[in-house]
């Protein structure tokens, strides 16, 4: 049976890679019990490596009572993962045959009206939930990375998910320290990946045109908007490049801008040149830093400036 959402002690993670083992160490910082299935051979190894990486950055972000890494338990088959479940997050290779099979046998073996959500960047769970038996618990829980420093959930059902489920996930989240959008109809891509791919489409089309290096485009947004993203949005950004008029000034202003080529929306060919460029641009631009360096870099930087901007996530709420 589902528990209320400030009940939900036990949460099973199934894909333990970059997302799934990062919601793991979320969960364990919050203090849950996880566990986990992931069928690589070598995917408790590298799952316990990740949750040590982030561990030290979550001792700083302050643990939440009684949390520890030995609460982790990996489960030798999904089954087994999904038998004591309070609550079901999916973080499965980004392929959509693999995802609406994984999700019905997800289905069949967690117990029954357990809330299921899928980690998916962007197929709408309409898409995925074909082949359950019980597809309205089925949904979207859209994190970004890490999951354990990143804030952000986009929750959304598909056509068949009760909203039953999408209220319970949505405030599940919100007891386990995240901060929630919840959509009311589904988007490919949702909100916030269909921002960043317009922006990531025009980095690619600036490489592969060789207008600009990946160099140059990434200290275009930490040395410029990036810092104002971290706690204002692009929208009220821009009412403030409106002065005293605010958004009203900044539209009539810049508005005709609107019809300049600016932009380039559609995605550029993912051809071996652009493809090189941007992975010899990225080794270039990590000047010898491994990419565990770069982890923890990043950690320190979104501790810093969650810290900074007063959005530290929020503690556990306690149990009734
Ligand atoms: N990497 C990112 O920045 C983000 C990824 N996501 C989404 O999270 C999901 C996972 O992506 P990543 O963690 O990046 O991928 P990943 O490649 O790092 O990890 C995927 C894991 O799934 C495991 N796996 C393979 N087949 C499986 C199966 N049949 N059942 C269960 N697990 C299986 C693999 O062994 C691997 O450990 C995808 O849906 C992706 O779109 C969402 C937000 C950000
Ligand atoms: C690269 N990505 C599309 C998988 C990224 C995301 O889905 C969210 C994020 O972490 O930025």
């Amino acid at each position: 049976m589902r528990p209320t959402p400030e009940d939900a002690t036990r949460v099973t993670c199934v894909g333990a890679g970059v997302i799934g083992g990062g919601w793991v160490a979320h969960f364990l910082a919050r203090g849950y019990d996880v566990t986990a299935w992931d069928p690589a051979p070598d995917a408790e190894e590298k799952l316990r490596r990740l949750v040590d990486a982030a561990w030290p950055a979550l001792i700083r972000l302050g643990l939440a009572d009684g949390a520890a890494r030995d609460r982790l338990t990996v489960a030798p088959t999904l089954e087994d993962a999904c038998a004591q479940a309070h609550f079901v997050q999916e973080s499965a290779p980004e392929k959509l045959e693999l995802k609406r099979d994984l999700l019905a046998r997800l289905d069949a073996a967690a117990p029954e009206g357990v809330v299921i959500a899928s980690s998916t960047s962007g197929y709408p769970m309409t898409e995925m939930q074909t082949g359950a038996e019980n597809p309205g618990r089925l949904l979207v829980g859209h994190p970004f990375n890490p999951p354990y420093l990143i804030p952000l959930v986009e929750v959304v059902g598909g056509e068949r998910t009760e909203a039953d489920a999408v209220a319970w996930a949505s405030r599940f989240y919100e007891v386990a320290g995240k901060s929630v959008i919840t959509m009311d109809r589904e988007l490919p891509g949702f909100i916030a990946n269909r921002l960043q791919e317009a922006l990531w489409r025009e980095a690619l089309h600036m490489v592969a045109n060789g207008e600009a290096t990946v160099e140059e485009i990434d200290d275009s947004i930490t040395e410029g908007p990036g810092l104002r993203w971290a706690f204002m949005g692009p929208c009220l950004t821009f009412a403030l490049a409106g002065g005293e008029g605010g958004m009203a000034h900044m539209l009539d202003h810049f508005g005709p801008s609107l019809k300049s080529p600016w932009t380039r929306l559609e995605a550029p060919e993912l051809d071996r040149a652009l493809y090189d460029g941007m992975v010899e641009g990225c080794e270039r631009a990590a000047n010898g830093r491994s990419i565990a360096d770069l982890v923890a870099e990043r950690d320190q930087g979104v501790i810093d400036i969650l810290r900074a901007t007063g959005r530290l996530p929020g503690r556990r709420e306690e149990r009734k």
